[in-house]
């Protein structure tokens, strides 16, 4: 199967980053946003930029929908749920679907709203895309890292590898997209909660002090929940994460942190709520998780 015509509903830092570089290779009218009629016609009456250049998107609502050949999922945590529900109408037999959202329930969320055999597994990496009103900046596009959660090489991987391969879109193909994610979701669990908590850049946890630990021991909660889902993360993992931080601009925020400074929601179900409920079920308690959900919790009620 050859993919021709791709949605992406999330119309945000990814979503724009990825939609003006694959509209520029496939075309305007293979290449669209998905959105609510409000939405729609919101982005339709303001052009976005990407990088200094008008992007010029097409927008389809479910009103006008299409068959999309694969479907890219790149709202927030919080927007899925009705994500889920908007793409419906422009989802075909063959449809597949990809989700670029940090953590590891929007696949599951896909998988029952659509069935498992249309999904594909992935996490990003390395990207420094960031959003300022109609404007997404990046310096680097990182890359998608993408896999069948049964380790399997079939159709639907092959599809999505090919339209990777065809626009010349960075990606990996790990021998186990599951452990790839937990992996990530470990360092977002750390890093991203801990500077939101504290509103501050990556400085405050690049120096020793009560920040940095609490990152750590955020992490190695996260090893713990791993380990009862057969998921073999180790303390190597952890350093690897360590160094990778340290190379980081000191003054630069993590998405969460920027979340939390524009009184936003943030995506603390996606981190701290995964790994509570599956600690919970499982008859163990996270006291540093515990502290960090609450703590971001009442940050969110706060700008209410
Ligand atoms: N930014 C980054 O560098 C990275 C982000 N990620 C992850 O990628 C995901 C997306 O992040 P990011 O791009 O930064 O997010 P943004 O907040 O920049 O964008 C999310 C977009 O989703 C739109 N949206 C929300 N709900 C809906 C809906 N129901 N229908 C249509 N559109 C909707 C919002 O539109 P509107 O503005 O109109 O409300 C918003 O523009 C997150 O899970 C994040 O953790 C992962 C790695 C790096
Ligand atoms: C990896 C990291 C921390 C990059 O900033 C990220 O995923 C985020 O900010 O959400």
């Amino acid at each position: 199967m050859e993919i021709k015509k791709i949605g992406i509903i999330g119309q945000g830092a990814l979503g724009v980053m990825y939609g003006n570089y694959l509209k520029k290779r496939m075309g305007n009218e293979n290449v669209f946003f998905i959105a609510d009629e409000g939405r729609v016609n919101r982005y339709r009456s303001a052009d976005m930029v990407c990088n200094g250049e008008a992007c010029g998107f097409s927008y389809w609502s479910p009103a006008e929908a299409v068959t999309a050949d694969l479907i890219i999922f790149a709202v927030k945590f919080m927007g899925m749920e009705s994500a889920l529900e908007i793409v419906k109408p422009f989802v075909g037999e063959h449809t597949l679907f990809l989700s670029v959202l940090n953590g590891i329930s929007s696949e599951e969320m896909i998988e029952k709203a659509y069935g498992a055999d249309h999904v594909l597994y992935a996490c990003v990496q390395g990207m420094d895309a960031g959003k300022d009103g109609n404007e997404v900046t990046y310096k680097n596009m990182g890359y998608i890292t993408i896999g069948n959660k049964d380790r399997s090489h079939d159709e639907k991987l092959k599809a999505v590898t090919e339209l990777f391969d065809r626009t010349g879109l960075a990606y990996k193909v790990p021998d186990d997209i599951l452990r790839e994610q937990w992996n990530k979701l470990m360092l977002n669990t750390g890093v991203n909660q801990v500077t939101a908590v504290y509103g501050a850049p990556y400085s405050l946890i690049q120096k020793e002090g009560e920040a940095r630990t609490m990152m750590i021991e955020a992490m190695r909660e996260v090893l713990r929940v791993a380990d009862t889902q057969d998921i073999d993360l180790t303390e190597a993992d952890i350093d690897y994460w360590l160094e990778l931080l340290a190379t980081l601009n000191p003054e630069g925020h993590t998405s969460m942190c920027q979340d939390v400074l524009a009184g936003r929601p943030t995506e603390v179900d996606l981190f701290a709520g995964t790994m509570l409920k599956i600690a919970k079920k499982e008859g163990f308690s996270l006291p540093v998780n515990t502290f960090l959900y609450e703590k971001l919790k009442e940050l969110e009620g706060a700008s209410d």
